[in-house]
């Protein structure tokens, strides 16, 4: 089961709604993966025994690790906080992300600064580099509960576009041009 995800449209209309383009304009996990985002697609019942979500941390060096169960009786400041996760910024670390139950949309710039939309559901475990635009908005299913990952203390400043004096952000841009410019220089 792959992850859907698609270019958004412009309308202003309410974030949870899908923003499809009419028609409907894919985006691939190849083009994800050229944006630095990575995806597995893993178990997610009985997480804590997960030996696939093991190795990737071990291989990864994810020590960290807590829940983040997206409701209002369990999230203090609910409303502020969707407001945050849905202002677009980029951090200096990876972002990672596993959605344990519910769903919800990560949108991501591409190289054209056009929006993806990321559509994550049970099972689906993202990765965003550091230095990528991005954001995040419930469905209208109104529920997620995710596992957040890190590597060493976490830190989840969130650095709120423009960011371009950024070192994440020009280490992003760097990586960008060195994985499309090396083989077309070969030439
Ligand atoms: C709800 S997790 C995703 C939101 C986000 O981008 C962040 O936490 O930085
Ligand atoms: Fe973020």
């Amino acid at each position: 089961m792959a992850i859907e995800a698609w270019f958004m449209d412009e309308s202003k209309e309410d974030q949870r709604l899908p923003h499809r383009r009419n028609p409907n304009e894919p985006a691939s996990l190849e083009h994800l993966a050229e944006l630095g985002v990575l995806y597995w697609h893993l178990n997610p019942k009985d997480y804590e025994n997960d030996e696939e979500l093991k190795k990737i941390r071990e291989a990864r060096g994810y020590n960290y690790m807590d829940l983040l169960d997206l409701c209002p009786e369990k999230v203090a400041n609910y409303e502020e906080k969707l407001r945050n996760f849905y202002t677009e910024h980029i951090h200096a670390d990876e972002e990672i992300r596993y959605c344990l139950e519910g769903s919800g949309y990560f949108d991501v710039r591409d190289k054209g600064d056009r929006w993806i939309r990321i559509w994550i559901k049970g099972g689906d475990l993202i990765i965003l580099p550091a230095g990528i635009y991005h954001r995040f908005t419930l469905d209208t299913s109104n529920y997620v509960k995710l596992m957040r990952l890190f590597l060493g203390e976490p830190v989840w400043t969130a650095y709120n576009r423009p960011q371009e004096d950024h070192p994440a952000r020009k280490e992003y841009i760097k990586s960008l041009t060195e994985k499309v410019g090396m083989p077309l220089a070969a030439h």
